[in-house]
């Protein structure tokens, strides 16, 4: 009766060997005859995608690059299609303006982790990008940014304010300044972007949107796993039901954006934001942005405004307070240039050499977005590094690996803002500079940069003129964090008195 059973067995005991042995299939086809086989790496990364997505998920992914690119060179095959570089060369190649009559290369989806229905300036095809793109170009021009700067000085007055209250209160001036940064980015965001502030700084707890901008960050990471194996993907798509607190954060920010975006496109008023500009042409323009894109791009506005620009000041306040001789001579060129805080000015703000150097130090040293952006190569290939690397790879410039690498800077783990003031110091006459770009390059590079250096100048001028700052115990070792696309900042505890006069 049961004649089948030893067919079946049989059959099952074939299927589960092969399926054993697919793995080594793989890999002798990944390691040996994949386009990608003559780039160094690991087999194991050659073969799999697994090692490459775990160490994203967990928070690992910054210092296994550098790792791998220590022991492998500049360029590393992180995964069986991708490669990262940290040779300055692979910036022009990869991100820069293509020659004329050539596509730019492509952004990786997979590698943002966004989803296919998406429509944004960071994923929008070359044509809605261009478009987008000249709309939000105006709004952060440096005219615009002028106008945008009695704002930003108010905001940041409005901190010291709460500030100066917490030196006198039960805090005895122990303050995080990861929080208080993040209200401040966010609250100036919301007004120089959609004409009306958050809050954040008055309410001075966490805002219940700034809470979940990180976790929409991190979110990310796990799209990018669904998307590279679909099957993960569905086994997440069922999970999230059950547990759809995963997906909220995300859903929650594009909502609250939509609202505010929403509103403020109902508003009229005179003073100048960036909805000013956005809203320039009339709907049915070809030259405007639909409802959609201007949300999502709002979205995203929101968290580069805001997690970047507190990322940045935290980490330049925390290389600066851990390290003596640099606080000391930051402070004194602050308090030297403003004799009085009326004098405080941005147009001189932005000339201060030591001010800048330390900032530029601190953006290499502690990168606000240390991972990569990746891109797609274009169908006829394209040549990186003098190399030529074929159609549909993913290929991307490591920023934490480029500026921790000894080949481009000297000394690289030191933080020593004098490698970047004139005359260049001997020790560093052979560091590449141009290897630092934050802010990426090219048509897709940051439009924001202009806000970043108002609003971190003019808050490292206004804390050091008007505070006494040092770096609370509890945080002597604040930079041992992880990286979720951006770093998962703990708090950055500091204790704030009134400066003594003659200081
Ligand atoms: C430390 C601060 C910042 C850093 C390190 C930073 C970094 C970057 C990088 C690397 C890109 C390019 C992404 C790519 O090549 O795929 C980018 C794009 C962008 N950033 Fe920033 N950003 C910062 C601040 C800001 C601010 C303050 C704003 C807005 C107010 C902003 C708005 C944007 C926009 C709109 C894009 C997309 C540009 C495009 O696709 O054309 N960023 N940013």
């Amino acid at each position: 009766m049961l004649w089948f059973l030893p067919v079946l067995v049989q059959r099952a005991v074939a299927v589960i060997c092969l399926l054993s042995l697919y793995p080594f299939f793989l890999a002798i086809r990944n390691i040996f005859f994949h386009p990608l086989s003559k780039y160094p790496g690991p087999w194991l990364r050659a073969t799999f995608f697994w090692p490459e997505l775990w160490t994203t998920l967990t928070g690992n992914s910054v210092p296994t690059h550098k790792a791998l690119h220590d022991q492998y060179g500049h360029v590393v095959r992180i995964a069986p299609d991708a490669l990262s570089y940290n040779d300055p060369q692979a910036w022009r190649d990869i991100h820069g303006f293509p020659e004329k009559g050539k596509p730019q290369m492509r952004k990786d989806r997979t590698g943002f982790g966004d989803s296919p229905d998406d429509e944004n300036i960071l994923v929008a095809n070359d044509n809605d990008h261009a478009r987008i793109r000249k709309l939000l170009s105006h709004a952060m021009s440096d005219a615009a940014l002028r106008k945008q700067e009695p704002i930003v000085a108010a905001h940041q007055e409005n901190l010291l304010e709460k500030f100066y209250a917490r030196i006198e209160g039960p805090e005895k001036g122990i303050t995080d300044l990861t929080h208080w940064c993040t209200f401040t980015a966010f609250d100036i965001i919301g007004d120089i972007g959609l004409g009306s502030s958050f809050g954040a700084v008055d309410a001075g707890g966490y805002h219940s949107w700034i809470a979940n901008l990180f976790a929409s960050i991190k979110f990310l990471g796990i799209l990018r796993v669904a998307e590279t194996y679909k099957w993960v993907g569905r086994l997440m798509h069922c999970a999230m039901e059950t547990f759809p607190a995963m997906q909220k954060s995300r859903d929650l920010h594009i909502k609250l954006t939509k609202d505010k975006t929403l509103g403020r496109m109902k508003t009229v008023t005179e003073r100048e934001d960036f909805m000013t500009h956005v809203m320039k042409y009339p709907s049915n323009d070809p030259r405007s942005m639909n409802e959609k894109e201007t949300v999502q791009t709002f979205a995203f506005l929101i968290v580069a405004a805001t997690e970047t620009v507190s990322t940045a000041a935290c980490g330049a306040m925390y290389l600066t307070l851990s390290h003596p001789h640099v606080h000391q001579r930051l402070r004194q060129e602050i308090r030297d240039a403003f004799p009085t805080k009326e004098s405080i000015r941005y147009s001189t703000i932005a000339t201060l050499p030591y001010l800048n150097a330390v900032i530029e130090e601190s953006l290499r040293r502690y990168t606000p977005a240390p991972a990569s952006f990746p891109r797609r190569t274009t169908v006829e290939g394209n040549v990186i590094c003098g190399e030529y690397v074929p159609p549909n790879m993913q290929v991307a410039v490591h920023q934490w690996s480029t500026y921790l690498s000894e080949s481009n800077f000297a000394d690289p783990l030191t933080f020593d803002p004098d490698r970047w003031l004139e005359p260049t110091p001997e020790k560093y006459k052979n560091d590449k500079k141009h290897a630092l770009q934050p802010f990426g390059l090219g048509p897709r590079g940051c439009i924001g940069k202009n806000i970043f250096y108002l609003e971190v100048r003019s808050l490292l001028v206004r804390l050091f003129w008007h505070f006494d700052i040092e770096l609370c115990e509890e945080s002597k070792n604040w930079m041992d964090h992880k990286a979720f696309l951006m770093w998962e900042k703990p708090q950055l505890l500091v204790k704030l008195s009134k400066r003594q006069e003659g200081v």
